[in-house]
């Protein structure tokens, strides 16, 4: 799973050096792999990397604050406001991250004891938020199999749905989950008329909707549908700003103004109130103001770089999966190159990725990566490939003679 390799590769760039941390069973050590002077380096590990510009610092500096526990802070308002006005959903609230949009979502829809929720077995939500929806919500999962193209099979969430027949022994269902775009499916996006359908079944067996939308502008821009329209039959949705859109930090949940009001209160409780949270979404409003019109432009460079890839020898894409910002590439096993090899060497070489699972890569684009970014990762990776295997001719070459002196020695 991409998420036990991406823990252990957690690659810092502090300036000229880069410092690189390996997670190991016990606890996290960050040890100096090697400090190398590099010219450049080029971070194509998550969307999540990306550093506030200018525009966002200065407007942080500037920011008009207050206490936003006490309900005062003017520029939290302004982005809730803004965020809510363009998802058409009545009310929106600013959380610290996405796996507390989810959580908070979750357990407001989710509030009775003894509910369930249907989510995809490759869900950020099951597999990469520590379960929180359980242990921390008391909330039961029921997990369905993600389709390659992030979808559920809308059959098996009416089968999935617990009637009221099996009462004294099941959990209610009480909301279905889904994520656009998917992240573990390649930032594949869910259409429109699918998760109408999805709303639909929501709606006729009095369940609710919410939608991870970590991505969804991203899903937006490469459908070519609004967002709102998108959203339209969610009753909640999480917003990540600091992903693609490049916020430094925070998230937002849109939904009704009861569901709202409960989700403050939950953030409260988990502690995630904060107060003069205004210099966080001051840099949260440039992104959103900012960057969405740039999102086009990574998933371009994301084909690009695909269709660079597959040109490797070594190298498998499905070129039809790379519908937004996010390339996975298989490795083929006759190479004998591992994920993990791979990204060591590239990091050497300036390039920062991070393998998703024991034979495949994940490369993640933003808006702080350029055209000529994506050649020269392209140059990088042709060389880490070769470098792998001349190592590896080489290495074969000192073992052949080894065994040779060693049979010569046994004689
Ligand atoms: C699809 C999806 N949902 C939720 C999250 C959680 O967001 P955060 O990292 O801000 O907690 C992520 C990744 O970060 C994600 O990729
Ligand atoms: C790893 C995961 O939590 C993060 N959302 C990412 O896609 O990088």
């Amino acid at each position: 799973m991409m998420m036990t390799r991406f823990t252990r590769w957690v690659g810092f760039v502090n300036r000229n050096k880069i410092v690189e941390s390996s997670k190991n069973e016990t606890s996290f050590r960050r040890k100096t792999y090697q400090v190398k002077m590099v010219a450049r380096v080029v971070d194509l590990r998550s969307d999540t990397v990306t550093k506030p510009n200018e525009a966002m610092r200065s407007a942080m500096a500037v920011a008009d604050v207050d206490d936003d526990v006490l309900g005062f802070d003017p520029t939290a308002q302004k982005l809730e406001m803004e965020v809510a006005s363009i998802m058409h959903k009545d009310a929106a609230l600013f959380v610290p991250s996405g796996t507390m949009a989810n959580l908070i979502s979750v357990m407001v829809h989710c509030e009775v004891r003894g509910s369930e929720v249907i989510l995809g077995d490759n869900s950020h939500i099951h597999v990469y938020e520590n379960g929180g929806i359980s242990t921390i919500g008391g909330i039961h999962a029921k997990t369905l199999p993600n389709n390659v193209d992030g979808t559920m099979d809308i059959e098996k969430i009416v089968k999935a749905i617990r009637g009221t027949d099996g009462e004294l022994y099941y959990p209610t269902t009480r909301l279905i989950c889904l994520e656009n775009t998917h992240a573990n499916c390649g930032g594949r996006c869910l259409s429109v008329e699918y998760i109408d359908k999805v709303g639909a079944v929501a709606k006729e067996y009095g369940i609710k909707l919410h939608i991870d939308g970590a991505r969804i502008f991203n899903a937006s821009v490469a459908l070519g549908v609004p967002v709102h329209r998108l959203v339209q039959e969610a009753d909640s949705v999480s917003v990540c700003l600091s992903k693609g859109l490049g916020a430094p930090v925070g998230s937002v949940i849109v939904g009704s103004k009861d569901f709202i009001t409960n989700a403050k209160r939950l953030r409260k409780t988990l502690g995630g109130g904060m107060r003069q949270v205004g210099v966080l979404c001051a840099a949260a409003y440039v992104a959103l103001r900012d960057n969405v019109p740039k999102l086009s432009d990574d998933h371009r460079r994301a084909k690009m770089l695909a269709e660079g890839l597959q040109k490797v020898e070594h190298f498998s894409v499905d070129l039809s999966s790379v519908e937004s910002n996010m390339v996975f590439f298989n490795i083929k096993e006759t190479s004998k190159i591992s994920p993990d090899r791979l990204c060591e060497v590239l990091q050497e070489r300036g390039v920062l990725a991070m393998p998703a699972s024991s034979t495949s890569v994940r490369l993640v684009l933003h808006y702080q990566i350029s055209d000529s970014d994506i050649q020269f990762s392209l140059t990088s990776i042709k060389g880490a490939v070769e470098q792998i295997l001349t190592d590896g001719t080489k290495n074969g070459a000192i073992v052949q003679n080894m065994l040779s002196v060693a049979q010569t020695v046994a004689v």
